[in-house]
């Protein structure tokens, strides 16, 4: 067996949460942009807290090894950097497996990076707390596909992997429809709530009601143009099902805003306003969104 089979960047909530349930089964070196300690500890949704040693570096300091699998667990915005990074130490080509939300970074790096690529769709949810732990704060599912079709074998064998480590994962052959799908949601959640500084639950209220549907309006037009498979709730249930599974979240646009850190709204929204373009769709509730929170970046910076 390769003896440095995982490599994971982007020592962030995910990142840490992949690493201390992958390190059950498998080497894995976690690495970063800062040195982060090798004594970390996992907070499980059950309550459990477990302490594990980590390999964990800093991306300039890997060893010229090239992993089987490079895993990239950075925000969607970050993710160019970490990979020019992260690659610029490797003498070979790994599987790349990309974790981000929206639909930016998956069909870029799927063209230009040399080997297999792989995209994972997650609903398992963490947060850190310091630099020394990580809070697995809700069970999901991690779906795992490519877009091109071509690496199923890869994908069952990461699945099955994520599977002993004590993680739900499916390889699935839509993955793209599934990013797609996740995407919609998000962009009728989080630029909203971002916005208004609300919960998700508080959608459902005046004022906020009509503006939801108007989004989702926009979204639904957008998604039949590129021909992405209407969900089978249709896309006004899936959102307002999503709403009230998580009507106590501060959603993760929510929580950046108000860390004054960025978001991923380009991530999110860009993919769709650029579809509106190519077909000509008028998007005046996306494109106002998009434009306020691109202008409260730049304020609070
Ligand atoms: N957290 C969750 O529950 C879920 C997250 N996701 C998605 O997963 C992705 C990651 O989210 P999350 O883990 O929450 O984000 P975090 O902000 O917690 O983690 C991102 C990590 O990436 C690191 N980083 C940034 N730039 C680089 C770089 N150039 N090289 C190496 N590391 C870098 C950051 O380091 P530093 O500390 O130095 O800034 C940070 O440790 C996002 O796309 C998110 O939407 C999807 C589902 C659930
Ligand atoms: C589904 C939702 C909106 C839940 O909060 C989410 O994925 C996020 O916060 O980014």
């Amino acid at each position: 067996m390769n003896d440095f089979p995982h490599l994971i960047v982007g020592p962030g909530a995910l990142g840490r949460l992949l690493a201390m349930y992958l390190a059950d089964v498998v080497p894995v070196t976690l690495a970063g942009r800062r040195t982060l300690p090798a004594g970390q500890t996992l907070t499980t949704p059950e309550g459990t807290c477990r302490s594990r040693q980590l390999a964990a570096l800093e991306v300039d300091r890997l060893p010229p090894e090239t992993p089987a699998f490079l895993h990239l667990t950075t925000k969607a915005y970050a993710t160019e950097a970490a990979y020019a990074a992260a690659m610029a130490r490797l003498p070979g080509t790994p599987t790349l497996v990309l974790w981000q939300n929206g639909y930016q970074v998956q069909p870029e790096l799927d063209r230009r990076h040399p080997g297999p690529v792989l995209c994972a769709s997650t609903t398992e949810g963490a947060w850190v707390h310091g630099d020394e732990g990580v809070t697995h704060a809700g069970r999901g599912i991690t779906y795992i596909g490519d877009l091109a079709h071509r690496h199923a074998p890869l994908c069952r064998e990461l699945a099955a992997l994520f599977g002993q480590a004590g993680l739900a994962a499916k390889a699935v052959d839509d993955i793209g429809t599934r990013l797609w799908h996740k995407l919609a949601v998000n962009a009728a959640i989080n630029p909203l709530v971002a916005r208004f500084r609300i919960r998700n639950g508080q959608l459902r209220d005046r004022p906020f009601r009509p503006m939801v549907e108007r989004i989702i309006d926009e979204v639904a037009k957008i998604m039949t143009a590129e021909g992405v498979v209407t969900p089978a709730l249709g896309w006004h249930a899936l959102v307002w099902q999503v709403i009230a599974a998580t009507a106590n979240n501060r959603a993760s646009m929510l929580q950046d805003v108000m860390a004054g850190r960025p978001t991923e709204r380009e991530a999110i929204l860009q993919p769709l306003l650029s579809a509106a373009l190519r077909h000509g769709i008028a998007t005046p509730n996306l494109s106002e969104l998009d434009d306020f929170l691109a202008r409260d970046a730049h304020s609070q910076r």
